[in-house]
Formats: C-alpha cells, structure tokens, sequence
C-alpha cells in the first residue's frame, strides 16, 4: 500500500443511449442488458483518497460535507480486499455535475473513487479491471472508465462484465444539451427504480430482447455515421425504459410536465429540419442529442422557454485519469 499517499482522480459521467435498467444480480451489479453511453466532457468528479493506518473508519467528504456512506464503506472493502489491506481511508470527493436527478453524478463518483482508491491502496489495475471495480460501485460507472462512446458488455458474471471503447469515425459529429429541469433530488433512485420494474413490469422481458436489437441497431448507425437512426434509436430507447415504469407496481414516472414540453420543442424542431433527438434518465432532466452545428439553434430555442441557465451544452468527454 502506498501508506499516506493520496491519489486524486477525475471521472466524467456519462448518458446512456441504450440504458441500463435492471439487474441480474444486486450483489455483483450485474445487468440484464447490455448499455451503450456517451462520456461527457462538461460533468466531473474529483476523488482524492488517502489510506492511513491512524484513522479508526472511513470519513468521506462530499462537496465539503461529511457524509456516512455504507456503499462507499463496502466498496472500499473491495478495495481493500483486493490490496490485502485493512487501513481505513480518507475520502474528499466534489462533484462537478450539478447532483441533480439524471446528470448520473454516481457513474463519475464511483469511476473516481475507483481509480483513486485502487492506486491509493497500492494497485495498478488496467482498464477492464477498473472498470469491473467501478461497477461494484454503481453499474454505469464502469462505462465512466472510458471517454467518447463506451459499451457495458452485460457478460454473464463478475469476470465478464465490464465496458470497452467504441470506435467512431473522426467525423461522427455527436453533442448534448442538457436541460435541468429539476434539482430536486430523486424521488426514487435509479437503484430502487429498477428493481421495481424487473420485478412487476410485465414488459420487462419484451425490454431485454427489445434492447439487444436496440443496441445492434445503435452500434451499426454509428460503423455508417448515420446520425439520424443513431438519434431515433437512442429516443425510442429512452421511451421504452419510462414505459417500464408506468407498467410497474406500484407504477412511478419520472417525468414532469417541463419534461414533457422540452420533448416538444426537440420534436417540433426535428420538423423544422433540425437533426435532434431526446434521451431522459432516473429524473425529470432531458438531454438533447445533436450535432455541432445544430447546438446554437437548440439552445436558443430551449432557453426561451427555460432560461439559458438552464441549458448545459456538452460533448465527447475524457476517460478517467489521475490528475
Ligand atoms: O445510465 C444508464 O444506463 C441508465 C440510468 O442512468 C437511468 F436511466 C441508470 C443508472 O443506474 P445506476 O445509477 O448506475 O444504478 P446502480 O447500478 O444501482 O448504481
């Protein structure tokens, strides 16, 4: 172990284009599906971790305010397992994303905490092993290990199942408005969210074999820089994983009626020509798929109706790295 070095990382979240929703096991954070996601450049985390023998627990400090956090505990037990290590740790994390429902801030928490809590504890774990670890964390963060557009392979165990890169062409244009409609913290976690629907939609086994098509479809729009079926797949994608959650019992949905009206305006713009498509996640926010020529329009039009300060232009983001 590298006693009293900290290590201090930074992972970017990233938005599911073919989402994750729902797990074979809750244990290992295994999915059903697998999920593709695009890494933003915009929305980070930073996590420095400090192993010390002195310290009697774990203190973690999030934005600057102590946090007890069991599931930051039993990932460091992973950490420290693999490490063969028993000293507890010092935790400082600020997320720069706003940790509102649906910018994914647990996908760049846990892809950080991973690769600084690794390197701090004495390890150097290639990609795939981060990303395994980091999945123990929050299952889409083991897409955060990596920039640009990553794919999470489901696999079939705890071996098996972690991300890896996808190749798009220099000229694959791809951007993302967000829209923060919401910061109110979620109503019902990702976590919760989709253990309900595995266990009462009864459109959940129509949605695994839905979205291994899906996903052939998304990575095929990608090889051919065929942006419109990359945009329409991710937005039908996107609208079968809510309608999991109007089918379950109790049924919930995430979006608002500011929701519903940005969904409007991307349609309406589309109409007009404009190349642009919408993907929502575990929140109200909804997240515009464009090209960069097309950003300026589509910001100009959701800020009329939303404010500008509202409206977060990102695109391809890095992999996680030490800094
Ligand atoms: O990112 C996606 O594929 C889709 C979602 O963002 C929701 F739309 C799910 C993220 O779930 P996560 O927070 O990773 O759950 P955990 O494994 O229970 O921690």
């Amino acid at each position: 172990m590298n006693a009293t070095t900290t290590y201090t990382a930074r992972a970017h979240t990233n938005i599911a284009l073919i989402k994750y929703w729902g797990k074979k096991d809750e244990k290992l954070i295994l999915p059903m599906n697998s999920s593709l996601s695009l890494t933003l450049d915009r929305f980070y985390t930073e996590t420095s971790v400090m192993f010390d023998e002195q310290l009697k627990d774990d203190l973690f400090l999030l934005d600057g305010s102590k946090e007890k956090n069991d599931k930051i505990s039993n990932f460091l037990e992973i950490v420290r397992q693999k490490a063969n290590i028993t000293a507890k740790a010092k935790i400082i994390s600020k997320n720069h994303v706003p940790s509102t429902a649906g910018l994914a801030s647990s996908a760049s928490a846990y892809a950080a905490l991973a690769l600084a809590a690794s390197k701090a504890a004495g390890l150097n774990l290639d990609k795939k092993e981060l990303s395994r670890l980091a999945r123990r964390g929050s299952g889409s963060a083991c897409r955060s290990i990596y920039g640009g557009l990553v794919e999470w392979q489901e696999g079939i165990d705890d071996q098996t199942s972690f991300a890896h890169p996808i190749e798009m062409s220099r000229d694959f244009d791809i951007a993302m408005i967000a829209l923060v409609i919401s910061t109110d913290f979620k109503k019902i976690s990702s976590r919760a969210g989709m253990k309900r629907v595995v266990e009462t939609s009864p459109y959940y086994p129509a949605w695994v074999q839905n979205t291994a098509k899906d996903l052939r479809k998304l990575k095929q729009a990608i090889s051919k820089n065929d942006f419109e079926t990359f945009g329409e797949v991710s937005e039908e994608n996107a609208m079968k994983m809510h309608a999991l959650n109007m089918s379950a019992h109790p049924h919930f949905n995430y979006l608002e009626p500011d929701s519903i009206k940005a969904m409007k305006i991307v349609e309406k713009l589309r109409s007009q020509g404009v190349s642009c498509y919408y993907t929502l996640d575990a929140g109200p926010n909804v997240k515009v798929i464009c090209r960069r020529k097309d950003i300026q329009a589509i910001v100009d039009r959701l800020s009329d109706s939303f404010g500008q300060e509202k409206v977060l232009v990102a695109g391809p983001g890095p992999a996680a790295h030490l800094i």
